[in-house]
């Protein structure tokens, strides 16, 4: 892995303060949001403010992310032309119904391409748009996601996890980041854990989150633990020895370990040093 995901912080383009705060957050990714978080007379003021800070620079090694109206707006098209030429890494559409919304937005930058998966159609159509060539992500939008099925909200988030799944294996299967929605109610540091853990548990790279309080905790769910740590080194280790004596497999406190495993162990070793090289900056 060659940096982190874990946390993807929402900061609406027009908040100045927030954006300066930004500078200064340990966030593996900022999503700076000219949708659903600017008001419709804000949104041109916000466009420009936001290209403004992105130009002084500041936010390090992060992974900054444009989220702009759908090109079906009045502010779509002006935003991903003004998106092309800021200091960012990569544009996140909204409401991504199909390949075709990304191949529109493609016509407009040829910087890396994030979808938002909030619509039944986007999650019914996940596989192509995670195939497309520009796509490096997809972010779930469960929040919008959610309206549109009618469903109800559950801690368990049992009415989403078709929806879930499905986002999650067209990213696995092209190979693109996927990251898990947002947990709204802020203030409520142990639901948003125990979100935060399964999101994980299902193989999300991260999950977004809309308040500087919730990094830290994302941060720490999303990270191996120094006990997955050790036992992908001693697992590494113990089939290194056993690969030498001729055997195909090892024993490792119990448990078989075979060439898969290790594979599973590398990408643990890899992401602890993503992490540790994006925070020792
Ligand atoms: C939720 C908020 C409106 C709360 O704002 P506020 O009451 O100002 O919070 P605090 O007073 O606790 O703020 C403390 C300090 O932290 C800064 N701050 C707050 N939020 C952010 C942020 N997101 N990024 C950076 N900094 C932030 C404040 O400026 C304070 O700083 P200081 O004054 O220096 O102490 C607010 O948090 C907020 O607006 N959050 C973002 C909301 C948002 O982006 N929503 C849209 C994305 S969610 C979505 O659309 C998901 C998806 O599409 C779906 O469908 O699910
Ligand atoms: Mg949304």
């Amino acid at each position: 892995m060659s940096r982190p995901y874990r946390s993807a912080l929402y900061i609406p383009g027009s908040k100045v303060r927030a954006l300066d705060k930004a500078r200064g957050l340990p966030v593996d990714v900022i999503l700076f949001d000219l949708e659903d978080a600017v008001a419709p007379d804000e949104k041109i003021t916000a466009r420009d403010t936001l290209a403004e800070e992105l130009g002084k620079g500041g936010y390090g090694n992060r992974l900054r992310v444009v989220r702009i109206n759908g090109l079906d707006t009045q502010w779509g098209e002006a935003d991903a032309r003004a998106a092309d030429a800021m200091a960012c890494d990569a544009v996140l559409l909204p409401k991504v119904n199909g390949v075709a919304d990304v191949d529109a937005l493609a016509r407009l930058t040829g910087k890396p391409i994030w979808a938002m998966m909030e619509t039944p159609l986007g999650v019914l159509n996940a596989a192509e748009i995670a195939a497309h060539p520009q796509i490096e992500g997809v972010v779930l939008g469960t929040n919008d996601l959610a309206k549109d099925l009618n469903t109800r909200h559950r801690a368990d988030r049992e009415p989403l996890i078709t929806s879930l799944q499905l986002c999650l294996l067209a990213a696995r299967a092209h190979g693109v980041v996927a990251v898990d929605g947002v947990y709204n109610a802020f203030k409520d540091e142990e639901g948003f854990k125990v979100e935060c853990e399964q999101g994980r548990d299902m193989g999300f790279d991260g999950k977004t989150l809309i308040h500087p309080a919730q990094v830290a905790a994302a941060n720490a769910a999303f990270a191996p633990t120094a006990a997955e740590i050790d036992l992908a080194e001693r697992q590494i280790a113990a089939f290194a020895e056993a690969e030498a004596a001729g055997k195909g497999v090892a024993v490792v406190d119990g448990k078989i370990v075979e060439n898969l495993h290790i594979v599973t162990a590398r990408a643990t070793l890899a992401k602890a040093k993503a992490i540790a090289a994006l925070e020792a900056e």
